[in-house]
């Protein structure tokens, strides 16, 4: 068990697959690939700007975004969010895991630009008619094919329903502070803008106005989610793998990698944590898949998928490993219910919760894919609330870079994602493209 702070490393499942020494070997490159991280002297130095902002974000700019998403919450039926990749996984992510899973808290915030599906985005289009509407447009480049067509459809029904000026004032953008075509028609239209900061990418960004305005919007406890993050950020200092979770968990994932091991499965027994594996796949997806490295992460949403994707993990090919998420505090209580005839002879649960059941689910699961051949890695959170959730977002990225700079890549760079977007302009004949 290695743990320091708040999430602990339960590495029980993984010792009959990897020597304590295989770990230890790797001490020394997890100090220089400290050093990169810390003192910038890695690839990718200049967007290191995600490791000390929990700790020094400007107080000012959170209230700006907490005043900004009251009046939003005031003024507005749904809040649509804009963007893809990075600018909008993280919020996505953050705001399934806190929000309930029926109703909601806070205002109605919905996504848009994340693909190019005309049917979504025309089905977006007669929902939102007759209703309040905003626009919270996100790229970090302000160039991205997919929310600029969705940015455009949307401005021009809100130019059509509000006016110019009304829907100008109902449109918030969050981009670069200087660059980009966003920027340049924020501050030629006038709209309310954030900054994503430069030396931020888009996959670290979730801690910005990129995630927190549209999660402030929603209803998320900004403050404690930054502060979680900042717990995360001052804990997770060490270079001793004996005390640094993160970093643990990032060489662990290089010494299995190393074994053949290429597919990560990050596996969680709380359906809210769809959204959060998402975001998790794109920031190690694409901070370690290139040079013809990487771990492929995959994930799954357990129970519900022990009854399908259960009978590969147990007996099918064996180059993965799984990552259990789980959340210690059992914060419902919610019991089952004494039935005086037990037709469903569940009557010896009485005595314990759902979330009890849950666990048993998880340790179940756990025996059995190690006992089928599946290294297995146990992240334990104390609670599922925003604090925590501050602070797992934080030391994914803390070990992504971690893990990207054991294995020998760029952490901060995707040089691969433009291919298909040079071939997408050339077949749709974007000018300048034709050859
Ligand atoms: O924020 P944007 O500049 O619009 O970028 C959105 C996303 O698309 C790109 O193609 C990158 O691969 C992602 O890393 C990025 O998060």
């Amino acid at each position: 068990m290695v743990s320091i702070g708040t999430i602990s490393l339960n590495d029980k499942y993984i010792q009959s697959f990897v020597e304590k020494d295989e770990l230890t070997a790797l001490q020394d490159f997890v100090e220089s690939a400290h050093k990169k991280i810390h003192e910038g002297t890695g690839a990718g130095a200049d967007y290191l700007g995600w490791l000390n902002w929990p700790s020094t974000m400007d107080d000012a700019e959170v209230s700006r975004i907490e005043e900004t998403a009251l009046k939003l919450s005031k003024d507005v039926d749904v809040l649509i969010v804009i963007g893809i990749g990075g600018s909008y996984l993280g919020a996505k992510a953050v705001q399934d895991l806190l929000s309930p899973a029926f109703g909601r808290t806070g205002l109605e915030v919905v996504y848009a630009g994340q693909h190019i599906s005309g049917r979504y985005l025309e089905e977006l289009l007669a929902y939102i008619e007759g209703k309040k509407v905003a626009v919270n447009v996100i790229s970090k480049s302000g160039t991205t094919t997919e929310p600029a067509i969705a940015f455009r459809k949307l401005k021009a029904w809100m130019y059509e329903a509000y006016g110019e000026q009304e829907a100008a004032s109902r449109i918030i953008v969050t981009t670069d502070e200087s660059a980009g075509a966003l920027r340049k028609t924020a501050d030629e239209a006038g709209y309310v803008s954030f900054v994503i900061p430069g030396d931020i990418g888009g996959r670290y960004s979730v801690l910005t106005p990129v995630g927190l305005l549209p999660l402030a919007a929603a209803g998320v406890d900004i403050r404690q989610l930054l502060s979680g993050a900042k717990q995360a950020e001052a804990d997770l200092i060490s270079t001793n793998l004996e005390e640094n979770a993160a970093y643990a968990y990032a060489a662990y994932r290089q010494v299995l990698n190393a074994r053949g091991y290429s597919t990560e499965v990050m596996a969680s027994f709380e359906p809210a944590m769809a959204g959060m594996n998402e975001w998790w796949k794109q920031l190690f997806g694409e901070s370690e898949g290139k040079q013809g490295k990487g771990i492929f992460p995959a994930s799954v949403i357990y129970s519900t998928d022990l009854h399908s994707l259960g009978q590969y993990l147990q007996n099918g090919r064996r180059m993965l490993f799984e990552t259990m998420v789980s959340f210690t505090e059992d914060q419902q209580q919610s019991q089952i219910p004494f039935d005086e005839e037990d037709g469903d002879g569940l009557n010896y649960l009485v005595d314990k919760t759902l979330h009890e059941v849950n666990q048993q689910a998880l340790n179940a699961t756990a025996m059995a894919h190690h006992d089928g051949g599946v290294p297995i890695l146990q992240l334990e959170i104390p609670k599922l609330d925003a604090h925590h959730t501050g602070y797992l977002l934080y030391f994914f990225m803390k070990a992504c870079a971690m893990s990207a700079y054991l294995s020998g890549v760029n952490p901060f760079d995707q040089p691969g994602v433009e291919q298909y977007k040079q071939n997408m302009f050339q077949l749709l004949g974007k000018p300048g493209y034709e050859k």
